[in-house]
């Protein structure tokens, strides 16, 4: 089963505590303390505190300046409060790529055994080629990952492909995201394609990385706990598509009929390729809208073509 994580990113302790009692009611599986989102953070005074009857599993991430977070001071004091928190008992901990052998160095065995060690690495520009992805994945596994995190960028939603891609092969337990509006559909069929953990936020206001859905649309509208290997991959392909209904009311009728099938907003620039790129059988149905309508009179007119020869 794919965790549903909620990212925690108040400002201060007091309001991580109530997004995490929100989260817990909302249905999440875990939360994702940012530590540094907090200002002003002092951990042997903030971190009890954040962990006093957490409702949920904890997954603590500390994120630098340099891998796209808000932390500007240097590795030790980082290490040694990750290290606080493996103290604590938090159930994982995400370090990246680029210090991970120089953090399990530091931890020099004693990781506790019920914390799970994430490496994670970002990409903020764009998503490698298959190749370069799945020797980052290797990367990360050498250095001792449990869970090996990859999150890229998507500039076209064929994008997404090459991380599905990755992912079903992965011997290890993987999350793969790709960040952007255009990469929305790596977050929602995560549980399709093996992936260990997906975000979704409590609201808008609060998110930790671009495209990250609701927790709420993740849960209700895409009926994520329901998606699988075998769920086929229908939706609406548009530029602009954000404002579509769709989704909403195809999902509806989709459970209403009990057919294993999530309908999704597809934010595509090229349809062909689209086409090409989801070209397996269980992407199994397309509506298309602006600006693509006239491509479909173009595959009609072919077929008439074909069928009269
Ligand atoms: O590394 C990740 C993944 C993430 O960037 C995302 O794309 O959802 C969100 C971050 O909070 C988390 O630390």
């Amino acid at each position: 089963m794919t965790l549903l994580c909620v990212p925690l990113v108040g400002r201060t302790v007091e309001e991580m505590k109530i997004d995490a009692a929100a989260a817990a009611a909302a249905g999440a599986d875990l939360v994702e303390i940012r530590l540094d989102y907090i200002e002003g953070f002092r951990p042997r005074e903030d971190l009890p505190r954040l962990l006093h009857s957490c409702p949920l599993p904890v997954l603590v991430t500390y994120r630098p300046n340099w891998e796209g977070g808000r932390y500007d001071g240097d590795d030790a004091t980082r290490f040694e409060t990750l290290y606080l928190a493996m103290e604590l008992g938090v159930d994982y901990v995400d370090i990246e790529l680029k210090v991970a052998d120089k953090f399990v160095g530091f931890l020099s065995g004693n990781k506790p055994d019920k914390c799970k060690l994430i490496v994670s690495s970002h990409n903020y520009e764009s998503t490698p080629s298959c190749e370069d992805l799945a020797n980052l994945v290797a990367r990360i596994q050498e250095v001792g990952a449990d869970i090996v995190k990859v999150a890229t960028t998507a500039t076209d939603i064929v994008d997404v492909s090459r991380m599905f891609q990755v992912m079903v092969h992965c011997q290890v337990p993987m999350i793969g995201l790709v960040m952007s509006e255009r990469g929305l559909m790596s977050r929602v069929l995560s549980p399709k394609f093996g992936g260990y953990l997906t975000f979704g936020i409590l609201d808008a206001t609060k998110t930790s990385a671009s495209g990250q859905p609701t927790l709420e649309e993740l849960l209700d509208i895409y009926n994520i706990r329901c998606i699988g290997p075998d769920t086929k991959v229908l939706g609406l392909i548009a530029n602009p598509v954000k404002q579509s209904k769709s989704p909403i009311l195809h999902n509806k009728c989709l459970q209403s009929v009990g057919y294993n099938a999530v309908y999704l907003p597809l934010l595509a620039d090229d349809l062909a390729r689209f086409l090409d790129t989801y070209s397996a059988p269980d992407f199994s149905g397309f509506s298309c809208s602006l600006p693509f309508k006239w491509m479909q009179y173009i595959v009609a007119m072919n077929m008439m073509l074909l069928l009269s020869q």
